[in-house]
């Protein structure tokens, strides 16, 4: 039998003006695990992520993160408990460089402002040196944000939020946008974090995800319609009916 789960959402439902866009959903993430969430537009993908952050409470279920009730916390507590999440338009510092988008990212340092003018300590070159080999961007370090190309922008992105030293990674549709080369690097970059941290990640692009060679969610119509191997769920005559073979 598996060990208690990470997060666990059970027969969760959600309806926006009488209409269930999350319908009798139960999912869990085992401590550890990378998962894929994969599923035609308006399945639900967004709106799963937005109950497990605190932006949309449940109508009716149950949502678990560590054994803790996730729909009685605000956003910002479930911040603090270590779930955090990648949007999929970067919203990094442009004006600022790499490094010192990192360097405000990291928690529980001192204030924004002293962090950018005071000597950093040893901790936090040690810190932003790993983030900047994991995020790839360590030749790039000293240049303005701006400057880079939309998926270096998302790997900065992906380095603040490991900054915040998130226990589970949530990322929606981290590859929109990339070129092939910037994709396969990006689930070399989330196979990385995943060594040390729980990830969902929600995508589209099945060159990804079959490079992410993780269990695959697929959500229709508010639930679970399969859960595997990629190989095994894109066989399914189901999903080839609702998603893959559109
Ligand atoms: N705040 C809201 N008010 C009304 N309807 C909503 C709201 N949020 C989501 N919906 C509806 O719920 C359904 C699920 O939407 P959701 O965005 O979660 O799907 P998705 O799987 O993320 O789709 P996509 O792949 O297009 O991002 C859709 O039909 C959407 O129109």
């Amino acid at each position: 039998m598996n060990a208690s789960p990470l997060l666990e959402l059970r027969n969760v439902s959600v309806s926006f003006d009488g209409f269930r866009a999350i319908n009798d959903l139960s999912l869990s993430l085992q401590p550890g695990e990378m998962r894929a969430i994969i599923g035609p537009n308006g399945a639900g993908k967004t709106t799963m992520m937005d109950i497990i952050t605190g932006k949309t409470r449940p109508d009716t279920g149950i949502v678990r993160f560590e054994g803790r009730d996730l729909t009685r916390l605000d956003e910002p507590a479930i911040a603090r408990l270590g779930i955090g999440r990648k949007f999929q338009k970067p919203t990094v510092f442009e004006a600022l460089s790499v490094r010192d988008n990192l360097l405000l990212s990291l928690k529980g340092l001192r204030s924004p402002f002293s962090l950018l003018f005071a000597k950093k300590t040893e901790v936090e070159t040690f810190r932003i040196r790993a983030l900047l080999e994991t995020t790839r961007l360590a030749a790039r370090a000293e240049e303005q944000a701006g400057s880079l190309s939309h998926g270096q922008k998302q790997w900065l992105e992906i380095g603040m939020l490991l900054g915040q030293e998130p226990q589970l990674l949530l990322v929606d549709e981290p590859v929109a946008g990339m070129t092939d080369a910037e994709t396969m690097a990006t689930a070399d970059l989330l196979r990385d974090i995943n060594r040390t941290r729980s990830v969902v990640v929600v995508e589209h692009d099945m060159e990804f995800v079959r490079a992410l060679n993780v269990s695959v969610t697929v959500l229709h119509e508010g639930s679970v319609l399969a859960e595997g191997p990629l190989d095994e769920v894109s066989a399914d005559p189901r999903v080839i009916d609702v998603y893959l073979g559109r």
